[in-house]
């Protein structure tokens, strides 16, 4: 045998588990690849992964000095989101997967696909990802073996998830009553002998499937964000949501921070906002307000159980940030800017500047001149955008200066506060406190927000988004509802997190944003803290209780009164008109709406007088 040979198979691996190995031989044999390599997560695998990315045209090595181990990647034009309208809930019964998902039988969802895999990985490497969402040392490892033919994929994997061979070590410790989810992921771009690779493979026919009682993943023809990373959105909301409905918990898109006040006393907040609505920058979030300190726990994803002392805990099961790039900036956000400065990141999509260095749309020092993300010369002065709305930066998340100790702790955190928080030019104040638990799962159930770049589609429509998992919850919202209520039901109300309702997007007249919101939003935690305490003062309102002027903290804060009161005020005649919009969205509920949210909105028609 020669040298080279042994270093494939070393590559190629293997493992002792056999119900794994059983799953890559069957995907193989259907795919049909001209290797297959197992991923280890060694440093050398990355810098052979990335030099063959670089070589291939779908990397850019970037300037060293600036961005260590940093590659930029520009996608192919029509695959720069997630496919909401590709995106399958193939349970058993078409019922489980509810009003709000796309449903297709299980068995001739498979058919179907087994047709667009049969060979789809002609020509290239299928690559084995052991990975484990949250940590290997939990009670009850959350593992997960993702297959995919891109290395793109590979190596973001390897930012966003604890990956590789001492994962697969305790899989197969474990033996066969290891639990994981088997995760399929092709591009859909088999190579003829001879082709040509392009930078980006990808297929226009697109299918994201979740079996949610299988605990299983296929994905085909995308290699961006949350259609290709498996362990993202796929598993720790859509599959993770299902498990935590089975066996009582919560699986949440939701950042988590810890809150230090001047008196040293430590809170733990989670808060869900749609995508590219603020998760990111309120974890890292650097307080305006004299003697408060945020750290940073998670930005995207929290699974919440209940611990033994009846708090809600939370854990961050990922290991890396898929951000938004647009925006980031010294100003909103100095410790993402810290965390990618570090290197060892993935740009994709925003625009690569002649000292091969990023920027962004928001940024600080605009380049003269670059190349956009669509290979175009860029200057100040074109018409286009640099980069693309949904641009994002792939970076470790132990490299962020801020994040908190706990985030290595298996049992996570126990929240004392969840905000919930949308996207509205109207409307919705700065901050309202929720009632209690079955108030706040009705805020949360009808929380509305203006569409975005994060997933493919109009961008500003305004939509009824529940606990910012519209496209996340892996079975029928109306059941999630439900789930939500029970929990509370079951829980020792007083050890409950308080819920609130927020809305950094208000605008003026002119269409201004009347709140400043990044590091100011430090305000609206404070107050949000002193409600707790039993500190602040509220107004009572329709909707729930809202700051008096004075108990929000506004000192140094460079607003105008009548801007202030603009920003919390609750018009009663906008929230009538909101009415038919709730009952509209209940409505596609039928008997699966729980009582108890139908009684909340009865509640809130008498408040505001709607017959
Ligand atoms: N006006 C305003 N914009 C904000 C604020 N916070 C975030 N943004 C902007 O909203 C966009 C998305 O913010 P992110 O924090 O990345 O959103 P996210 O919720 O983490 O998004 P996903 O990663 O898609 O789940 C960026 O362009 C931010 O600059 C805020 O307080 N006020
Ligand atoms: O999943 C993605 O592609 C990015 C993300 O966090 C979101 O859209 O919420
Ligand atoms: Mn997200």
């Amino acid at each position: 045998m020669t040298t080279e040979a042994t270093h494939t198979d070393q590559r190629a691996g293997g493992t002792t588990h056999a119900g794994l190995q059983a799953w890559v031989d069957e995907v193989a044999a259907m795919t049909t690849p001209d290797h297959i390599e197992w991923v280890t997560g060694s440093d050398a695998e990355w810098t052979r992964l990335t030099e063959k990315l670089v070589e291939a045209g779908t990397f850019v090595r970037l300037n060293e000095e600036k961005k260590p181990n940093s590659f930029y990647a520009a996608s192919d034009p029509t695959d720069v989101a997630r496919v909401e309208d590709r995106t399958y809930i193939c349970s058993v019964d078409e019922k489980d997967s509810g009003p709000t998902n796309n449903w297709m039988d299980p068995n001739e969802m498979k058919d179907l696909m087994r047709g667009l895999y049969a060979g789809c990985m002609k020509g290239r490497t299928m690559y084995v990802i052991p990975f484990v969402m949250g940590h290997v040392e939990a009670e009850n490892p959350m593992f997960g073996v993702e297959i995919t033919d891109s290395e793109y994929v590979v190596v973001s994997m390897r930012v966003m998830a604890r990956t590789g061979v001492n994962v697969l070590r305790r899989i197969e410790e474990l033996g066969e009553n290891a639990k994981y989810v088997p995760a399929l992921h092709s591009v859909g771009a088999p190579l003829e002998p001879g082709q040509q690779d392009v930078k980006w493979p990808c297929n226009p026919e697109k299918y994201i499937v979740q079996f949610p009682e299988e605990r299983m993943i296929w994905s085909y023809g995308s290699g961006y964000g949350g259609n290709a990373l498996l362990g993202k959105k796929c598993y720790s909301l859509r599959i993770a949501s299902v498990m935590a409905r089975d066996e009582g918990w919560l699986a949440e898109h939701m950042l988590i921070l810890k809150l230090i006040s001047p008196e040293q006393q430590v809170y733990y907040i989670a808060a869900a906002f749609p995508s590219a609505c603020g998760k990111t920058n309120l974890a890292m979030l650097a307080p305006t307000i004299p003697g408060w300190k945020v750290e940073t726990l998670g930005d995207d994803i929290a699974w919440m159980r209940f611990g033994e002392d009846g708090r809600l805990y939370a854990v961050n099961p990922e290991f890396g940030f898929f951000g938004v790039a647009p925006g980031t900036n010294e100003h909103t956000n100095p410790n993402a800017m810290k965390t990618i400065n570090k290197g060892n990141s993935v740009f994709t999509n925003v625009a690569l500047t002649d000292d091969t260095d990023i920027w962004w749309e928001g940024l600080e020092n605009t380049p003269a001149h670059a190349t956009s993300w669509k290979g175009q010369d860029w200057t100040p002065d074109s018409e286009e955008l640099s980069s693309h709305a949904n641009s994002r930066y792939c970076t470790p998340i132990e490299q962020c200066d801020i994040l908190a100790d706990e985030y290595y702790d298996p049992k996570g955190v126990p929240i004392s506060a969840i905000f919930f928080g949308g996207r509205r030019k109207t409307t919705v104040p700065l901050v309202t406190e929720s009632r209690d638990w079955i108030h706040g799962t009705f805020m949360g159930a009808t929380l509305s927000s203006e569409t975005t770049a994060a997933a493919t589609g109009a961008v500003g429509v305004v939509r009824r988004d529940p606990m910012a998992m519209l496209p996340f919850i892996g079975y029928n919202a109306g059941d999630y509802f439900q789930h939500w209520i029970n929990l509370g039901k079951d829980a020792d109300a007083s050890k409950l997190p308080k819920i609130f309702y927020v809305n950094w997007f208000r605008r003026d007249e002119e269409g201004a944003f009347l709140w400043p919101g990044f590091g100011e939003n430090s305000r609206v935690l404070k107050w949000a803290i002193e409600r707790l305490e039993g500190k602040a003062a509220a107004v009572e309102t329709p909707i729930g209780h809202v700051p008096t002027p004075e108990s929000l903290d506004t000192s140094g804060l460079d607003m105008s009164d009548a801007d202030i009161a603009a920003a919390l005020k609750v018009d009663p005649e906008e929230w009538k008109a909101e009415i038919p919009q709730i009952e509209e969205w209940f409505a596609k509920f039928g008997d699966t709406l729980p009582t108890q949210l139908q009684v909340e909105l009865d509640g809130l028609k008498a408040r505001l007088g709607v017959e």
